[in-house]
């Protein structure tokens, strides 16, 4: 199912089907409706109707995934992802009302669309076409790190005629490279002064000490927390834990964190050292010890608004992770199997 991503300012939801008067008055608009290849001008209100209710089968199939872009509960445009039949790319859409253009909103909407299929989705590859003379659209492309594959035409059924379109295209590995902007207080100074804006820059990869703890219930369940909106890698589901702080242990970085993400107190608990991470985790390098914890005071709850799952170890794998956690998964069946 499509999610809710917030990117910035804006709130990207699924459209629903009251959303249909603000989509035909802002896609019946020439400006907006000669970039899009597939729709007519004028473009009549029941096509809006229709494209939405559309996208809700298309969400609950998996098979695409359309946004609708919106600030303070206004529509202001809508960004798109159509999966390939193998589920494994996806092409990228996107408008916005030309009262919002030149202001970085689609940039933003569009990078949090793209992160999310890299990241959540792990799709591979991302495709998307432009017609030439929308200069701005391939603009917007190349901040997220997009490059020009080639050049064909398509019909444009708006125009009445066929246009030339340059195609564009984002490699997963590519995507995970970037240098996306993190959290402030990840980033060095000196990150930041080297961040200019684009297109996209490869950051130079530093190792960043996280430590991590598999908590275990009575049944052998595993603790995951799911990143909220608005943190780098939003949406996945991580072991709880976090950055080891200047003059911290690992164990005393865990403690400290536990307790203010889960209000969980693990003084005196036995913190057993289980295995590491040591992997390539696009902006840094990571190392990230793992503790498995069997006993703690308190009962795990959200403080920072993600969400928790107690996991069964064969049912890891169906709860999208970052990647340098993928391999943690066969040793945790093996240990609990
Ligand atoms: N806690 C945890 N972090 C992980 C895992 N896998 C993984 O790639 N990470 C990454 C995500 C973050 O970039 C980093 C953990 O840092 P963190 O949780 O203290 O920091 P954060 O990004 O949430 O930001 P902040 O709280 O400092 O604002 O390690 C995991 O299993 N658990």
């Amino acid at each position: 199912m499509t999610p809710e991503l917030k990117a910035g300012d804006f709130l990207l939801r699924p459209l629903r089907p009251e959303d249909a008067p603000a989509v035909h008055r802002l896609v019946n608009d020439w400006s907006v409706v000669r970039m899009l290849s597939r729709l007519p001008f004028p473009y009549p209100r029941d096509l809006a109707q229709k494209w939405i209710a559309s996208t809700l089968e298309d969400s609950s199939r998996g098979s695409a995934h359309h946004f609708a872009i919106t600030r303070d509960g206004i529509l202001l445009g809508a960004v798109g992802l159509v999966l390939s039949d193998d589920k494994r790319s996806a092409s990228l859409g996107y408008w916005a009302s030309p009262a919002t253009w030149g202001q970085g909103m689609t940039t933003s909407a569009a990078r949090r669309v793209t992160e999310w299929a890299i990241q959540v989705l792990k799709l591979e590859k991302l495709t998307a076409d432009v017609a030439v003379d929308n200069p701005a659209s391939s603009a917007v492309l190349r901040k997220l790190g997009f490059r020009e594959t080639g050049r064909s035409s398509r019909r444009f059924v708006s125009r009445g005629t066929e246009c030339p379109i340059i195609v564009h295209e984002l490699a997963r590995s590519t995507f995970l490279q970037l240098d996306i902007p993190a959290p402030v207080e990840t980033a060095s100074p000196a990150a930041l002064e080297d961040q200019p804006s684009a297109p996209a820059p490869i950051r130079k990869p530093r190792t960043l000490l996280v430590v991590a703890a598999a908590l275990l219930d009575a049944q052998g369940r595993i603790l995951l927390a799911r990143r909220p909106e608005g943190k780098r890698l939003a949406g996945l589901w991580e072991f709880p834990g976090g950055k080891v702080e200047r003059d911290e242990t690992p164990e005393q970085a865990l403690i400290r964190e536990m307790k203010e993400e889960l209000d969980v107190d693990l003084t005196g608990a036995c913190l057993a050292p289980f295995t590491f991470v040591s992997e390539n985790a696009g902006p840094f390098h990571l190392l990230m010890p793992l503790y498995v914890v069997r006993r703690w005071r308190g009962v795990p709850a959200p403080r920072e608004g993600q969400a928790l799952a107690w996991v069964e170890a064969a049912d890891l794998a169906k709860y999208p992770m970052p990647d340098p956690d993928l391999p943690l998964i066969p040793l945790l069946q093996e240990l609990l199997g």
